[in-house]
């Protein structure tokens, strides 16, 4: 299962974060969150990472020429799509990043939202479905009603988002059966600032049988 940790802004992090068993991370590139890192800190986290890791930038409200610009010179294999961004936005974005990952974000609070998801699968390589919040776009801590995701079978792979915890983890993916998980505030001592001990009692609790 592909397991990503989002909103790190320490390189060392990064590192000790990966070598614990993430397969991707997350670096916020939305300037109004507390989890802001420049193009410049994400590239330095970037370049001591192995190959095999996802470094994926999180926009929201960025216009087509700046998510390039700031893809090329971070070094980032994947861009996370956070704001209401539409469907021929994701496929303008793919033509123009052929061999970058394109995840969507949604922040869902109605059948109708995960309904939708259905109008972007053409145009993107993976759903993000993350909780809504009506001030915050993410990093909210809150968890989506993962009852109404239970069936939810996309015809592209799907991370799960929201609130996800090492307390709460096994009861998520016990109901909700996503191709992976997205954590940020559940795993963090102050935004921004990954508590690493959690982080390693999240991969200790997916590696036993549950
Ligand atoms: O984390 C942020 O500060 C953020 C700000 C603006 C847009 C997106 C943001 N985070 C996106 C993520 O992928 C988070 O990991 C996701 O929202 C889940 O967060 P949490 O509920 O804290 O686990």
């Amino acid at each position: 299962m592909r397991v990503k940790i989002c909103g790190i802004t320490q390189p060392q992090q990064s590192v000790a974060i990966a070598s614990l068993g993430a397969t991707a991370l997350g670096f916020i590139c939305v300037p109004t969150s507390p989890r802001y890192v420049t193009p410049e800190q994400i590239q330095a986290a970037v370049a001591q990472l192995p190959a095999n890791i996802d470094k994926i930038g999180v926009f929201a409200k960025a216009s087509i020429p700046e998510i390039i610009q700031i893809v090329k010179s971070a070094g980032l294999t994947g861009v996370q799509l956070h704001a209401d961004e539409t469907p021929e936005f994701c496929c303008i974005l793919r033509q123009s990043l052929p061999n970058i990952e394109i995840i969507k974000a949604f922040r869902i609070r109605s059948l109708e939202n995960l309904m939708a998801t259905a109008n972007y699968t053409d145009h993107i390589d993976t759903i993000l479905l993350d909780a809504y919040h009506p001030q915050q776009l993410g990093g909210t801590g809150q968890t989506l009603d993962w009852e109404m995701l239970e069936k939810f079978r996309p015809n592209c792979p799907w991370l799960l988002a929201g609130g996800l915890t090492p307390d709460n983890i096994v009861a998520a993916l016990s109901q909700v059966k996503p191709d992976g998980i997205d954590l940020s505030s559940g795993v963090e001592i102050k935004p921004g600032d990954k508590d690493l001990n959690k982080v390693a009692l999240l991969f200790e609790i997916l590696g036993r049988p549950f």
